[in-house]
Parts: structure tokens; sequence; C-alpha cells
């Protein structure tokens, strides 16, 4: 299922992110990344959550199981919809943060998705062969760890959209697959190897995609906001 573009609110201050949200429409999906939560604190959640938007809380936890578990049962009372840790933390790590988020998630309200981060899209294969000291191809090792996600009870996993749809066969159609990494045709890929356009996306069975600089830093980012969503619903 194809679910609203998440726009990354990668902004260094409220004001500013705020000053771009009241160029928007209502009802986004948006990102709070680090750069935003740690100059901000934990009420940038609910208060960006106050105007109506949906929030994925991408702080990507790697630690021991115990503190990824602990850091999630507080994070679970911030009110965010969707949370992550890397994969790479192991299959321990992602059922104590799965526990974490149970536990601390307030009655009544429901568990925020909790998805893990594969092999982030600014990493090239050549790049995760001679840093990580991991072999093969890195679709191998992406659908590795989102098949060890999905084993953990993992909701899906971060990946490009270049393993989108090995992921769909390896871990099935709801499994969600959020994927950054997305450039209008031509768009500048700065920092990140494994770029597709939002129509790849949609034909590669991404269920989210995530969208930053090419709406953020657009001339007008509420029309291509609209670009990148009638691209992605289109397919
Ligand atoms: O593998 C990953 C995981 C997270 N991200 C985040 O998505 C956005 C992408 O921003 P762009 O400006 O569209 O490149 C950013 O907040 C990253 O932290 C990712 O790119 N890749």
């Amino acid at each position: 299922m194809k679910h609203s573009p998440i726009i990354a609110l990668d902004f260094p201050a409220l004001d500013e992110a705020f000053g771009f949200l009241d160029k928007m429409p209502s009802g986004l999906w948006v990102k709070v990344g680090m750069e935003l939560y740690l100059q901000n604190g934990p009420d940038i959640v609910e208060r960006v959550k106050g105007r109506g938007h949906q929030v994925f809380l991408d702080l990507k936890l790697h630690d021991i199981p115990n503190t990824v578990g602990r850091a999630m049962e507080g994070l679970a009372r911030v009110g965010a919809d969707m949370v992550n840790v890397h994969a790479a933390g192991g299959s321990e790590m992602m059922e104590r943060a799965l526990d974490g988020l149970e536990a601390g998630t307030p009655s009544g309200r429901k568990r925020p998705a909790l998805i893990a981060v594969t092999q982030l899209t600014s990493t090239a294969e050549e790049q995760m062969n001679r840093e990580q000291g991991i072999p093969g191809t890195l679709l191998d090792s992406v659908v590795r760890y989102a098949r060890l996600a999905d084993e953990a009870g993992m909701d899906g996993v971060v990946c490009s959209v270049h393993e989108a749809s090995a992921i769909r066969d390896a871990c099935g159609e709801d499994f969600l697959k959020v994927t950054p990494g997305i450039r209008l045709e031509d768009g500048d890929a700065h920092d990140q190897k494994r770029i597709s356009t939002p129509a790849d996306a949609a034909h590669a069975g991404s269920t989210h995609i995530v969208v930053g600089r090419a709406i953020t830093q657009a001339a007008d980012p509420a029309a291509a906001y609209e670009t990148v969503k009638r691209q992605w619903e289109v397919g």
C-alpha cells in the first residue's frame, strides 16, 4: 500500500521548520530527524503533530539491547507515529526495541510503527565491501538485514528503491519499505548513492518515499511536493 510522501524536515531550528510547513498543505507525513530533534527536544514531535501532521521520528537507534530497549520505552511517550533502529544492531537489539516500545506506549494509543535501517542510501556497494568489511552485493546485504528485521518483529525497513522489490519477495507486501534517496528527474544526488524517482519507487513496491532536499530546497516547495506526489501516485 502506498502512503503519502514523507517530507524530511531537515532544518536546525523550529521556526525554520514551521516557516516551511506554513507554506505546505495540511495533513502531511513529515520526518523529524536528528538535526531538528537534538536541537529542539522531544516537544517538537507533539508540536508538529499539533499542526495535523503525522511524524516519523528518524533517530536510528543503535546500541546494546538494554540501552535501546529503555530508550524506546521513553520514545514511545513522545508521540511519534513511526520510529526506527539500525538492523546492524542485531536481532536481540531489535526485539528489545519492540518490547520497550510496547511497554512505553500509553494505553489507548497506537504503538508507533518500528522499522529498521538496512544499508543507508548514502552507502555504495564498494564502500560497504571496503569500509564495513561485508563481502558480496549491496542487494544481498539489504535483503539479509530485511529478513533479520522481519524475524525480530519489525514492521518494515528503510532501504533504497533499488532493493524494494527483492524485499517484497522476501518479506511480503505488508512489510513496510520506506525509501529515502528520492530525486526528481536530473535532480542533484547530493550525498546519496542509491537514488530513484518517485515513479521508480511506485513501480518497485515502496510503501513510503522519504523526500528532503528535492522539496525543502526547491524554489517552490509546495509545487515540488505536488510533483513528487503526482509521480508517486500515478507511478
Ligand atoms: O538510508 C537512509 C536513511 C535515512 N535517510 C534520511 O532521509 C532524508 C533524505 O533526505 P534527502 O534530502 O532527500 O536526501 C534525510 O533526512 C536522511 O537523514 C536517508 O537519506 N537514507
